[in-house]
């Protein structure tokens, strides 16, 4: 804990530089300049991260942590959970391919995380598809995760509990602005952080907003990238554990930019999705710091 706590104070960014003749930056460059302290600390400590998420995601995911600095072990086995969990820096909880085997996985990994203070962060994948999905994730929910991020229907699904927020599958039929006072509510009732995806992310602790403009829309157009910034934001939550809200919407941003790099090389979504993850290898200061886009709404 005492390492975690040293972490924090190392990722605060320093506002004023004495030296800098063009003055104090702006607040959206302090904001980038932290996107760009998270990446940087995730590379440095390579935080160790379970993933326990649906079968479509796994490449995917896996190859997104690995490309950050971070270190992915997709592992879901009940038999496991006990040994392993407690050795992880975060934990991943994905409910795209839910099983009757998987579930009392997941719950047993969240109790384990709790017990063991590490934080776990949650992607409600097209949580109203059924009333089986929806009552696991209020289970989950009632687990304290420490992050929860989906898009803009699953937050307003699970916000409200609804049997019906108007998604026809794992996809959005649901601006992410749309979503933002569900966000904040599920937030206050849950005691997570709550992130809602989409053209513009939402990043709440029910009362600050963190919004984060980048990425592009083609990245709707490669499956599971939800489910990989689900996992990245278990990295950047890792190793800033006590800031979550920041560290979720350091991760969101970095891979929004990935898309918009990754897209002035990419073809379609398959040579995008090939382009992301070098680009989220080769990230430098200097772009992260000027490109990433974030902003506290008032
Ligand atoms: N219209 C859009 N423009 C730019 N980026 C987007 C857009 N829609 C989604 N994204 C980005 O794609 C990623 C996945 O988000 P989203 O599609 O909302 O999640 P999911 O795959 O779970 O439905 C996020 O990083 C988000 O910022
Ligand atoms: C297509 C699909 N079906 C079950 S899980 C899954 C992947 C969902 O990924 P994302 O939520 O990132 O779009
Ligand atoms: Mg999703």
């Amino acid at each position: 804990m005492e390492e975690q706590e040293a972490t924090v104070r190392n990722i605060n960014p320093n506002p004023a530089s004495p030296s800098d003749e063009a003055g104090p930056p702006d607040a959206s460059s302090i904001w980038a300049r932290m996107a760009w302290t998270h990446l940087d600390a995730v590379r440095r400590r390579a935080p160790l991260v379970q993933c326990i998420t649906n079968l479509v995601s796994m490449d995917i995911a896996a190859n997104v942590l690995l490309a950050s600095g971070a270190s992915p072990a997709m592992i879901h086995s009940i038999n496991e959970i006990q040994d392993f969990t407690p050795k992880a820096d975060a934990l991943y909880i994905n409910i795209g391919t839910l099983s009757a085997e998987w579930v009392p996985a997941m719950q047993a990994a969240a109790k384990a995380a709790l017990e063991a203070n590490r934080p776990w962060v949650l992607d409600p994948v097209a949580v109203s598809a059924s009333s089986y999905r929806m009552e696991a994730c209020l289970e989950l929910v009632k687990l304290r995760p420490t992050v929860i991020r989906g898009n803009a229907s699953e937050i307003l699904a699970l916000s409200s509990a609804c049997r019906i927020s108007g998604a026809k599958g794992v996809d959005s039929a649901h601006e992410s602005i749309d979503a933002l006072d569900a966000a904040k509510s599920l937030a206050k009732s849950s005691n997570a952080i709550v992130a809602v995806s989409g053209a513009v992310d939402f990043v709440t602790d029910g009362d600050r907003v963190i919004s984060c403009s980048n990425g592009v829309s083609m990245m709707q157009k490669i499956t599971a990238t939800g489910c990989a910034v689900t996992a990245l934001i278990a990295a950047f939550v890792a190793i800033d554990p006590w800031n979550a809200l920041k560290a979720t919407a350091s991760a969101l941003a970095v891979f929004g930019l990935t898309g918009e790099l990754g897209m002035e090389m990419a073809s379609g979504p398959a040579s995008l999705r090939m382009h992301m993850v070098d680009w989220l290898y080769r990230l430098n200061e200097s772009t992260v710091a000027t490109r990433a886009r974030l902003s506290e709404r008032s």
